[in-house]
């Protein structure tokens, strides 16, 4: 359909304002009501043989070296809803993604129908007339995409169909893009390019890629959906916070043993509302300065995460000694996760406790854009009120031990079963003893092919059951030495 609709709409367009120019010319030489009655006619006859609109969406504007947003969000609304209809496609492979992206040919005309009205829309390209070298875009390079509908539906395309269109492309981008994981460690996984941070090379980045969805977080069915909701709310509330006057940022708490799934939380939120995440470390800042730049350096659409708050940063108001003694008690510890807290521990952040309240709160004011903001700890006593109050942190949530409901999660992600007749002897244990989410799946995990869910489910009983052992012998050793103690005390 080379002589498409779209393009005789253009010939039949330039045919009438061909017309109009001379009507123009002619109009004084007609008496005033011969030319109303002339003007009708006129009218009539553009609506009869020229019944459309055309709106023209040029690549680039204003000063012709920013790409029109409006321009991207027809092309991805297009590519993705129109490619099937079109004849001729363009194929592009970008360099750090494998897949093939197709988009409409230039002068190709694809249809779309919105609430029952039809539209045309063609990608076009004026080629240049003028031999001339340029390192800009020059005005007659430039590429449009051209809407065409019928006159009558004029409000209806102006006032919904395009905004339609800027909605879906928008969403259509979010949903599109490689998301990133950005993290100010040494060595941690730099791809050179810098995220957010121009020059300074501040953040180093890598493709976010974590499996995590709240589907597959095991926790309190009820809690998730509230946190799920919450963090919705927050993605779709840009109106509401400007209305309130409020910053469009928001703060959660993840607290619980380890192993309880704080950090794949963290994961399946990014997930949720893809967003990137910046992984701070705070023991790798040098002083407040530092970590005010790196703050404003991330991007609209992210979760600032600081894990193991208590361990970066001496956000109690305990006295070092305290916290060498603590040190001590510590090192008894022998678990590798324990000992890589402790290390932090040690190597404490010159960056102050007031310091990160009020680049927290600088960032809540300066940056413009939806950020998230996640504090990780496993004792969340240790913490100063300041730090975790509702306007900083909005939301506590705590992590805990594995209960049945959350097992029962666990056990559809890596057994594939939803109820088996061990389950009821695994709730019995569950509410006996504590073991973590971790743990449980560890247990649960299929180790090699061949292996059935009664093999991993009576693991994890056996489990279980040593765990409650050892409870009992702690607590007949506790009231032994009780027993003890006031025998001494009476002698
Ligand atoms: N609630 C959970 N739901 C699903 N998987 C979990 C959950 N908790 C832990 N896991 C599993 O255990 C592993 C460790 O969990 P995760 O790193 O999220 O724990 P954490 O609470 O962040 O621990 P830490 O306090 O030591 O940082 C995860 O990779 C995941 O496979
Ligand atoms: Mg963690």
């Amino acid at each position: 359909m080379a002589e498409s609709l779209a393009a005789m709409a253009a010939q039949t367009g330039t045919a009438l304002a061909g017309l109009t120019v001379m009507f123009a010319m002619f109009q004084n030489y007609f008496p005033c009501e011969l030319r109303n009655i002339i003007m009708e006619c006129y009218e009539k006859l553009v609506n009869f043989v020229y019944p459309y609109i055309q709106i023209t969406f040029p690549e680039f504007q204003g000063d012709g070296f920013r790409r029109s947003k409006a321009y991207s969000a027809i092309e991805r609304y297009l590519n993705s809803n129109s490619t099937k209809q079109a004849k001729r496609l363009q194929a592009y492979v970008f360099d750090d993604c494998d897949a093939v992206v197709l988009s409409v040919a230039n002068n190709e005309e694809v249809t779309d129908e919105f609430k029952g009205i039809k539209v045309w829309w063609t990608s076009s390209e004026h080629s240049p007339n003028k031999q001339s070298i340029s390192f800009w875009p020059r005005e007659d390079e430039k590429k449009y995409f051209r809407l065409t509908f019928y006159r009558k539906y004029r409000h209806r395309i102006t006032a919904e169909y395009i905004k339609h269109v800027m909605e879906e492309g928008k969403a259509i981008t979010v949903q599109e893009r490689r998301r990133k994981l950005c993290t100010n460690k040494a060595g941690g996984g730099a791809s050179g390019t810098g995220c957010g941070s121009r020059g300074g090379g501040i953040w180093s980045e890598v493709v976010f890629e974590h499996p995590a969805t709240f589907a597959t977080l095991a926790m309190d069915p009820i809690r998730k959906e509230q946190i799920v909701k919450d963090l919705m709310y927050f993605s779709k509330s840009e109106d509401y916070y400007k209305n309130v006057g409020k910053a469009w940022k928001r703060g959660y708490l993840l607290y619980g043993p380890p192993g309880t799934g704080k950090s794949t939380m963290i994961a399946a939120m990014a997930n949720l509302l893809q967003y990137d995440v910046f992984d701070l470390e705070l023991t790798a800042v040098e002083n407040n300065t530092e970590l005010r730049k790196l703050l404003i350096n991330t991007t609209s659409k992210s979760i600032i995460v600081i894990e193991d708050i208590d361990c970066s940063i001496d956000v109690t108001a305990k006295r070092d000694d305290e916290d060498e003694e603590e040190d001590e008690e510590d090192a008894e510890q022998k678990n590798s996760v324990n000992e890589e807290k402790k290390k932090k521990k040690k190597k404490r952040s010159k960056v102050t406790l007031s310091g990160l309240l009020n680049t927290i709160d600088g960032l809540w004011s300066a940056c413009p854009g939806e950020r998230i903001i996640v504090f990780t700890t496993n004792h969340v006593e240790k913490l100063d009120k300041a730090l975790i109050r509702r306007g900083r942190m909005d939301e506590h949530i705590e992590l805990s031990y594995c209960g049945f409901e959350a097992f029962k999660i666990l056990a559809k992600n890596y057994l594939e079963v939803d109820s088996h007749e061990l389950f009821a002897k695994i709730r019995q244990l569950l509410n006996e003893t504590e073991m973590s989410p971790a743990d449980v799946a560890d247990k649960l995990m299929r180790k090699s092919d061949g292996e059935d869910a009664d093999g991993n489910l009576m693991r994890l009983i056996k489990a279980l059951e040593e765990v409650q052992e050892k409870k009992k012998a702690a607590k007949l050793e506790e009231k032994e030495k009780i027993r003890e103690m006031r025998v001494a005390i009476k002698l």
